[in-house]
């Protein structure tokens, strides 16, 4: 057997024309995992409403943030590609969920290469039906339809290992280093509550309330809120944070169905009404910079706290192509294919 590693990331437009990112919405927002409504009501919502009021501002927001080299989401995606294929025997692609660089593609660069055994590797800490689900669900049906005798397993939300947990905890750490924060802002992408409740296996756990989350449940294996709580949990404990000097909330809400709560604007106008001088914002959900780290966290975000009065305001990068992340995603990958790998 052969085997290779394909790394899966959400994708990004081909560029920041309107023209490009109107296609990349229609593909992404299509998804019925990401708008999971009726294919009638979708059609209405996305091709009758969001595609034609959205494009515009989100192609100038794609501006501010684009890179001489492209998108920084798909960019650093491939540097982390490069850096784990330095260190790992065998084939490591990359694919994006919508986009050009498909998951039939990245398939198709294995298979080329004598592939036979795939580890399908969402890049994602915490599992969601418009993530890691509607990836590993994809890339079933293309194996079914073109690649049937290719064997591919999935990399589970690794939300909860402990070495996760410390590399995200060092990179925390060092990028606070002689730096002033009051306060540290965990913020996730957000999810409209719906989804939890799909996702819950036990079909009775989910409340959306203070108490479900933290109360120990086979339906966490799938809940996202269970899992971005616990990230925070296990971060502070690590790290040693005082309760009251640090939160957690959920960005990037669309449409008019509730999302998770609290909003992550809302929480950095409390904490700057609250007196927060100096805060700093870590976005676990989100493996690479991406234009919600960048633009709505790092340039948004931090207009908001100046505007309550905030001083000083640090966004703590993605782990993105960091050499600790890069060792801990290789020895995983090593100890999938069982080959010993030597870290640079
Ligand atoms: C980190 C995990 C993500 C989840 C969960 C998620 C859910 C989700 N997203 C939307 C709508 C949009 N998301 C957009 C951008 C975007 N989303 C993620 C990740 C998750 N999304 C990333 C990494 C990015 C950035 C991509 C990039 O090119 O940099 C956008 C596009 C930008 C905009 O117009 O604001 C939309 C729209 C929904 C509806 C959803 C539902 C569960
Ligand atoms: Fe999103
Ligand atoms: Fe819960």
């Amino acid at each position: 057997m052969q085997k290779g590693i394909l790394l899966v990331n959400l994708g990004s437009p081909e560029s920041p024309d309107p023209k490009d990112v109107k296609k990349y919405l229609g593909e992404f927002l299509m998804d019925e995992r990401v708008i999971d409504v009726p294919l009638w009501a979708r059609n209405l919502l996305v091709k009758g409403i969001i595609l034609n009021t959205r494009p515009k501002a989100s192609a100038a927001a794609y501006k501010k943030i684009w890179w001489k080299e492209g998108s920084p989401l798909i960019v650093l995606s491939e540097r982390l590609q490069n850096k784990i294929q330095k260190q790992v025997e065998e084939p490591v692609a990359l694919a994006m969920r919508y986009g050009s660089m498909t998951i039939k593609k990245g398939l198709q660069e294995l298979v080329d290469k004598g592939v036979d055994e795939v580890l399908l590797f969402p890049l994602y800490p915490q599992f969601a039906m418009a993530t890691t689900e509607t990836i590993t669900v994809l890339a079933e049906e293309i194996r079914q339809q073109y690649f049937p005798n290719l064997k591919i397993e999935s990399v589970p939300a690794f939300y909860n290992k402990p070495d996760y947990i410390e590399v995200l905890s060092n990179a925390i750490k060092n990028h606070l280093e002689g730096k002033n924060c009051d306060h540290l802002l965990f913020s996730y992408h957000g999810v409209p509550e719906r989804h939890i409740r799909k996702s819950d296996i036990t079909k009775s756990h989910c409340k959306i309330d203070g108490s479900c989350c933290v109360t120990p449940s086979k339906a966490h294996e799938f809940c996202y809120r269970h899992q971005c709580y616990e990230v925070t949990r296990l971060v502070v404990e690590k790290l040693g944070l005082k309760e009251g000097s640090y939160s957690t909330s959920f960005q990037s809400r669309l449409g008019f169905d509730p999302w998770l709560l609290p909003y992550t604007d809302r929480t950095i106008e409390r904490l700057g009404k609250e007196g927060i001088k100096n805060m700093a914002i870590v976005t676990p959900a989100f493996v690479s910079d991406c234009l919600e780290t960048l633009e709505e966290i790092a340039m948004e975000g931090q207009e908001i706290f100046h505007e309550m009065g905030g001083k000083d305001f640090t966004t703590v990068p993605c782990l993105n192509d960091d050499d600790e992340f890069v060792n801990l995603l290789s020895k995983w990958i090593s100890e999938w294919t069982k080959t010993p790998i030597e870290i640079n």
